[in-house]
C-alpha cells in the first residue's frame, strides 16, 4: 500500500497527554500549527515527541520571524515556552555540513545551560548528525578543549567560558550567525555585559542574527539593543506581569518565627515539589539543616557548591528524589521543573524582577501554582513596591489555602 503523507506521525512516541487545566497565558493562540512553518520533518518529529501539540503564543510570535533571520527582542511570561521559541528556528537553520557552531545560546547559569542543551538534544533527536555542546565554567578546561575538536552545530554556554575558549582560538565563532541571549536582562547585568559584548564584537561574524528573550526587560537592556541589534522585531506578550495561574500570598511575622511558619506550611499544604528561596548562601545551608531537623526531606543548592554536587542536586531534584529544595537565586531563572507547584520566599527578594522569576518556577506552561512570601517588618516597603511595580496583588495567606488553586 502506498504510504500516506502523514504516516510518520503514527510512529511517534509522544508522552502521555497533559490533561491538566491551562491558563490563557499559553492557550490564547492564533491557532497556528507547527506544520505551518514548513519545518523539516525530523525536527517536527522531535517537537511532537516532546508533547508539544501546538505552538504557544510566544512560539507563534517568534518562530516565523526568527526563521526569516531578523533580530528579535522578545518578552513573554515565565514558563510559556520561550526555549522552544528560539530552539526550533535554530534547529531548522543550523548548518550541519560545517563542523563549527552555527548557533550560540548564552544563558546566565550552568544549570540552565545543561537544561537548555537537554531540550535542544531532545527536540533535535531525529536530526541526523546534529551535535549539541554545552560549555560552562566549573568543568574541566581540558575536556572542553578536546570536545571542541569534535563537530559542534549548536553551542549552549555561559559567557565567561565561551569567551575564554574563543580567545584561545579553540571555540570558533566566525561562522556562528545566530546568537540567542536567554534571560537576556540577566546577561546584561554588570558582571556579564562586557564579556557578552566581547564575544559578539571580537568573535562573531558581522552578518549575524541576535535574539534576546526574557520575561523582564529593565531599561539597562536599551543601551545594548541600540549598540548591537539591527531593527529588532519586538514582541511583548506581557499585558500583565505575573502568571495567571499563580496565586500569591504573604505571611507577616518576626524573623525568629519563620522556621516555625515553614513547618506549618509543610504540614498544611499539598506540596508536590517546592523551591524555597533564601537571599544568601549561608542562609540556604542553615535553613536546609533546620528543615532536615524538622523531619522533612530537603536538598539545597547555591553557587558556592562544587559543580559536581550542584549537578547531582539538580538532577536528583528534577527526577523527584526529594520534595523540597532550598536555593539561592541560582535557581531563580529559567529552571523548568513541571512538578514544582509551590514556591516559598523564605527571604523576600529585593527586586520585582527577582520576585517575578522566582514565583515563575511554579505554574509552568499555564498550570497552577502557589507562591508564599514570608514578610518581616523590614520587608513591608519592599512588598508594597513590588506589588506596585508588577501591578499584582499579593494577599495575606488565609487559614486554609484551597487546594484547587495549586494542585492539578
Ligand atoms: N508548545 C508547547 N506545548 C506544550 N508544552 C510546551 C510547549 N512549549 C513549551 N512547553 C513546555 O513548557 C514548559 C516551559 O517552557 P520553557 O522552559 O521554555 O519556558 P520559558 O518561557 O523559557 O520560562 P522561563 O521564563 O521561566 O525561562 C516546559 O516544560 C516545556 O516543555
Amino acid at each position: 500500500m502506498a504510504a500516506v503523507p502523514n504516516d510518520w506521525r503514527v510512529q511517534l512516541r509522544p508522552p502521555p497527554r497533559d490533561t491538566r487545566i491551562k491558563t490563557s497565558d499559553v492557550t490564547a493562540t492564533k491557532g497556528n500549527e507547527f506544520e505551518d512553518y514548513y519545518l523539516k520533518r525530523d525536527l517536527l518529529m522531535g517537537i511532537y515527541e516532546m508533547g508539544f501539540e501546538h505552538p504557544s503564543p510566544i512560539q507563534e510570535a517568534a518562530i516565523p520571524v526568527s526563521l526569516a533571520g531578523r533580530d528579535i527582542l522578545a518578552r513573554a511570561k515565565n514558563g510559556t515556552g520561550k526555549t522552544g521559541a528560539y530552539l526550533i528556528p535554530i534547529l531548522e537553520r543550523a548548518d550541519l555540513k560545517q563542523n563549527i557552531a552555527s548557533a550560540l545560546i548564552l544563558v546566565p547559569t550552568r544549570e540552565l545551560a545543561l537544561q537548555t542543551a537537554q531540550v535542544c538534544k531532545k527536540l533535535g533527536r531525529h536530526i541526523e548528525g546534529l551535535a549539541v555542546m554545552v560549555s560552562t565554567g566549573g568543568t574541566s578546561l581540558k575536556d572542553d578543549i578536546m570536545r571542541f575538536y569534535q563537530p559542534v552545530h549548536v553551542l549552549v554556554a555561559t559567557p565567561g567560558r565561551v569567551l575564554d575558549m574563543a580567545d584561545k582560538g579553540v571555540c570558533k565563532l566566525s561562522k556562528c550567525g545566530m546568537l540567542i541571549m536567554d534571560e537576556a536582562d540577566k546577561l546584561l547585568a554588570p558582571e556579564f555585559t562586557q564579556v557578552v559584548e566581547q564575544i559578539i564584537g571580537k568573535h562573531m561574524p558581522r552578518d549575524r542574527q541576535i535574539s534576546l528573550f526574557s520575561a523582564t526587560f529593565p531599561v539597562a537592556v536599551k543601551g545594548f539593543r541600540d549598540r548591537w541589534l539591527r531593527k529588532p522585531h519586538e514582541i511583548n506578550l506581557m499585558d500583565e506581569l505575573t502568571l495567571r495561574g499563580i496565586t500569591q500570598f504573604y505571611a507577616f511575622m518576626e524573623e525568629s518565627k519563620k522556621v516555625h511558619c515553614l513547618n506549618t506550611l509543610f504540614s498544611k499544604l499539598q506540596i508536590n515539589q517546592s523551591i524555597i528561596f533564601c537571599n544568601s548562601v549561608n542562609r540556604v545551608e542553615l535553613l536546609a539543616r533546620k528543615i532536615t531537623e524538622l523531619g522533612y526531606s530537603c536538598f539545597y543548592i547555591h553557587a558556592k557548591m562544587p559543580q559536581e554536587q550542584r549537578n547531582r542536586v539538580f538532577h536528583d531534584f528534577r527526577s523527584g528524589a526529594c520534595r523540597n529544595l532550598v536555593s539561592s537565586d541560582l535557581f531563580t531563572r529559567g529552571i523548568d521543573i513541571q512538578a514544582v507547584n509551590v514556591v516559598i520566599n523564605f527571604d523576600f527578594p529585593r527586586s520585582s524582577e527577582t520576585y517575578l522569576h522566582r514565583v515563575g518556577r511554579s505554574g509552568r506552561f499555564g498550570h497552577r501554582g502557589l507562591a508564599i512570601s514570608l514578610i518581616t517588618y523590614e520587608d513591608r516597603h519592599n512588598l508594597y513596591r513590588i506589588e506596585q511595580e508588577l501591578g499584582t496583588e499579593i494577599s495575606p495567606i488565609p487559614p486554609l489555602v484551597d487546594k484547587s488553586l495549586y494542585c492539578a
